[in-house]
């Protein structure tokens, strides 16, 4: 029923592009290179006009999307495909207005016949969350939310009541985009939700490197968020697919390695 119970198992990577980016047949080319290359979960960022929560890497693929026709219903098109030959649990991470310009019930019914399995609404407080949840609930479709590293504590415990699938921590105070090393706000992060919830703990923002993910890892993380990383791979090879997917199919392999090498095992090579 759940896609998200057996992926995190093991420490989860996590892959994100922008759908329709750089166009809407490159798009799933994309998608594809990255489920075949070993991405736990696949995120699906709905292009928006605005994106707030987005650095210049994202904005720019946003861009890219619209300018070559991306909308919701092409979005949705592209998890049909990506559902002919792959069961990888997709979460659609959209702005409100994308939502709410559907209707919230129509939105997650068109999502979960797509075979969509989370969805993260990036702007909307947890405060907001209750205008959502029923048409999560009615649809099976898991709520995800976000917990940052100045979420006071009485919030913490409002997020971890409503969410499902697995807890997003945003591990710094900023908008998405590579940093050069592992926000030191992390390891904290994880110490303090991880006392809250027995939901799994998936940590993103800034993450690009094996280095980064192997330290995600050790810090307790269940799971490993890569975002704007990759869509700079897409953005370096537009027009070059073959190149795109070689180097697409390469750092994804080798981030979900990092990943899932840190894993502690004992003597029997068993998952501890
Ligand atoms: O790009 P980064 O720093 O690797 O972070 C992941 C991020 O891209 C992805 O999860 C994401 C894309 N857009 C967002 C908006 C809000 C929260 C999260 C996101």
């Amino acid at each position: 029923m759940n896609r998200f119970e057996t992926v995190f198992e093991r420490p989860a990577f996590i892959a994100f592009t922008v759908a329709g980016d750089p166009d809407l047949t490159t798009s799933l080319a994309v998608a594809q290179t990255i489920i075949h290359s070993g991405a736990d979960i696949l995120e699906l960022g709905i292009p928006f006009s605005d994106p707030v929560g987005d650095g210049p890497v994202i904005q720019r693929a946003d861009e890219r999307a619209l300018s070559a026709g991306a909308t919701t219903d092409s979005a949705f098109a592209l998890v049909r495909e990506i559902r002919k030959t792959s069961e990888v649990p997709v979460v659609l991470l959209v702005y409100c207005n994308t939502v709410y310009s559907r209707g919230p019930a129509r939105f997650y019914k068109d999502a979960k016949a797509a075979g969509v399995d989370g969805i993260l609404i990036v702007d909307m407080p947890v405060e907001e969350g209750h205008l959502v949840m029923q048409y999560a609930t009615e649809s099976g479709i898991a709520p995800i939310f976000t917990v940052t590293p100045t979420t006071p504590p009485e919030r913490v415990k409002k997020i971890t009541d409503l969410a499902g699938g697995f807890l997003y921590l945003v591990s710094l105070s900023g908008v998405t985009g590579r940093r050069e090393t592992l926000s030191e706000a992390a390891v904290p992060l994880i110490q303090r939700v991880r006392k809250e919830t027995s939901l799994p703990l998936a940590l993103g923002f800034g993450i690009a490197t094996e280095t980064h993910a192997r330290q995600a890892v050790e810090a307790g993380a269940d799971g490993v968020i890569v975002g704007s990383a990759i869509v700079e791979i897409v953005e370096r090879h537009v027009g070059d697919l073959a190149g795109m997917e070689r180097e697409l199919s390469d750092y994804i392999a080798r981030m979900k390695a990092a990943v899932v090498g840190s894993v502690p095992v004992d003597e029997d090579q068993n998952y501890v």
